[in-house]
This record gives structure tokens, sequence and C-alpha cells, in this order.
């Protein structure tokens, strides 16, 4: 088990991460969310070692993480971490910089990891690849099965698929988190992608203001988002009488007490979204069609539907 406890953490003398306490347990998904600059990239590289903390502790186990004032080299065997940037050795190949770190005394074992692994990033295919001639989304691909060769205990991944486009990321995103529960491998994910904790986490940390403002089960937030903040990571939503409505909750009828104007329609594939006004502030509610802008429409709240 991760446990983190009363982590505080400043690179100046602000700091960036006030008393963070949670714990991982063995196998469990941890996606970290928050806003741009919240903290999340620094939190992983604290986990990992990177830095001395101001206070509190981490263990993973019984062993005490620890930063460079006590550890000559940073990082810890049981444990990988996946940043945004990934530096990959780009002269070799991609199943070489998989292999990298596996015995060359085991060359069947090894063939057979670095197999396994480059299926479960879905790169096959590029196995003889020279890493310097793949697009970003392939060489993120290719770090992440290289933080999984020597299977770790547990995985920090900072963003992982955002370089990787729309069509494979759906797939490669089961792929890989299938894996990591199979394996049993505790995952802490920093990402701004609702698609990368919806299915996946078993909890969901949400950083705001330095600290954790929430942490719980996503469908548990999902379902009361107690702020606009949280409400926000899961999609459109309003404020309507001081309480939290997702646009997929307002249905327009025939007649109520929410009178709204159509100022803008929005497609979005199997509905549209559409944006209107409502006592001169801004609305959005999902409809199965367009509407005319101007058009008048009311709007009633399906609390039950989420
Ligand atoms: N090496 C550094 N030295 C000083 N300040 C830093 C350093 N790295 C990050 N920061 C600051 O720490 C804060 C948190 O940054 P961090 O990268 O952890 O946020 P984030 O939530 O991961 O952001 P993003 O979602 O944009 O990646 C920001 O205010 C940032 O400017």
């Amino acid at each position: 088990m991760l446990h983190v406890k009363n982590l505080t953490f400043s690179y100046n003398k602000i700091p960036v991460l006030k008393d963070i306490s949670f714990k991982a347990h063995t196998g469990e998904h941890i996606a970290i969310i928050g806003e741009s600059g919240s903290g999340k990239s620094t939190l992983l590289k604290v986990l990992y070692g990177e830095y001395d903390l101001d206070k509190g502790h981490i263990f993973w186990k019984d062993e005490a993480i620890l930063g460079p004032k006590y550890n000559l080299v940073i990082g810890y065997d049981f444990m990988k971490y996946v940043a945004q940037e990934f530096d990959l050795m780009p002269y070799i190949t991609v199943e070489e910089n998989i292999g990298k770190f596996l015995s060359r005394f085991y060359p069947e074992e090894k063939e057979q990891r670095t197999a396994e692994l480059l299926k479960v990033v879905e790169l096959t295919k590029f196995a003889k690849t020279k890493v310097k001639t793949l697009s970003g989304g392939q060489k993120q691909r290719v770090a992440l099965a290289r933080a999984l060769a020597k299977q770790p205990e547990i995985i920090l991944l900072d963003e992982p698929f955002s370089h990787i486009d729309n069509f494979k990321k759906q797939s490669l995103r089961r792929s890989v988190f299938k894996y990591l529960k199979n394996k049993n491998i505790t995952c802490i994910v920093a990402t701004h992608d609702k698609e990368d904790v919806l299915g996946f986490a078993d909890k969901m940390i949400v950083l705001n203001d330095n600290k954790i403002a929430v942490n719980d089960a996503p469908e548990t937030l999902y379902k009361n988002p107690k702020t606009p903040l949280i409400a926000s990571f899961f999609g459109e939503f309003n404020i309507i009488n001081k309480k939290i409505v997702y646009a997929h909750q307002l249905q327009v009828v025939e007649h109520s007490k929410l009178k709204a104007t159509v100022k803008q329609s929005y497609f979005k594939g199997h509905y549209y979204l559409i944006e209107a006004e409502l006592n001169a502030e801004t609305l959005f509610f999902e409809h199965y069609q367009n509407l005319e802008k101007e058009t008048v429409i009311y709007l009633s709240i399906e609390k039950n539907n989420l």
C-alpha cells in the first residue's frame, strides 16, 4: 500500500502541495485531477522521490520514499514513473528500448516479455522501427511499455495518453489499464481527461488550492458533485437555484417556470448542446435535435436522469 501522510511541498517558499494525505492499496487505480497548475505533476514527482518534502511522509509498504537529500539515485525498483516528457533512446528500435532493462541472460524470456508489452501498447508492428522516426503518440506508448518492462509494483503516469490520437486512445486505454489491474499493479494517474477516470479509476482525488478537495469513487462524485470544479470535470453544467444541474439533466417540456431563449446549437454527435439564455444568464442543455436561434423553450430538471 502507498501511504501519503501530511505531505507538504514547495519549490520555492510557497507550498504547491499542502497537507496531502491519502492511501492507495495494492492494485488500486487512483486518478489525480485538478486544474492546470494545481500540482498534479508535482505530486507524482514527489511520490517518485524526485524532491525532498517540506513536511510529511510517503511510504510504499514499510519503505519510506525519500528524496535526493537521502538518495544518490532517484527512484526505487518497485516504482516506475512515466513523465510527460519521455526520455527514450532515439537511435535504437522500439523493442530494444523496451528490452533495455530486461536481463540479457534470459533471451527467450526477454523476447516474450517484449512481445507481450508491445501488444499491450499496440505497437507490435513497430517493433523494429527506430524510435527517432516515431510520432509523439507512438513514443509515448514506448515509454509506457518500457516502464512496465521490469514489472513495477506501482506505476505513476502523467497524462499517459495525451499524445495519442482519438482513433487509438480508447482501445489503448482499455488495454493498459486492464493489464495493470490483471497484474495487480497500483497505478496513480494524473489526468485532465475524464475518459481516463470513468470506468477505470477506483478513486478520484481532486486537487484544488494546493490541497485535496475530495477523494472518493468517481461514480459518487459524478452523481453528487459538491462543487462546480468537480462537476466541470464531468461535463457541461449549470447552476440553477444554487444547485448543480448537468446539461443532460435539462429537458425541453411544453411549459415550466424555466423559460429560456436559444442562442446557439452545437452538433455533438448523438445530441446537440444548446446554449440558451435564462434570466440574462447563459445556460446549457442537451437536445436530440438542432434548435433555431431565438426559439423560446421551457425546461424541466430531471434530477434522476444522471
Ligand atoms: N520546477 C519547478 N520550479 C518551480 N515551480 C514549479 C516547477 N514545476 C512546477 N512549478 C509550479 O508548481 C505549480 C504546479 O505545477 P504542476 O506542473 O505540478 O501542475 P499540474 O497540475 O501538473 O499542471 P498541468 O495540468 O498544466 O500539467 C505551478 O504553479 C507551477 O508553475
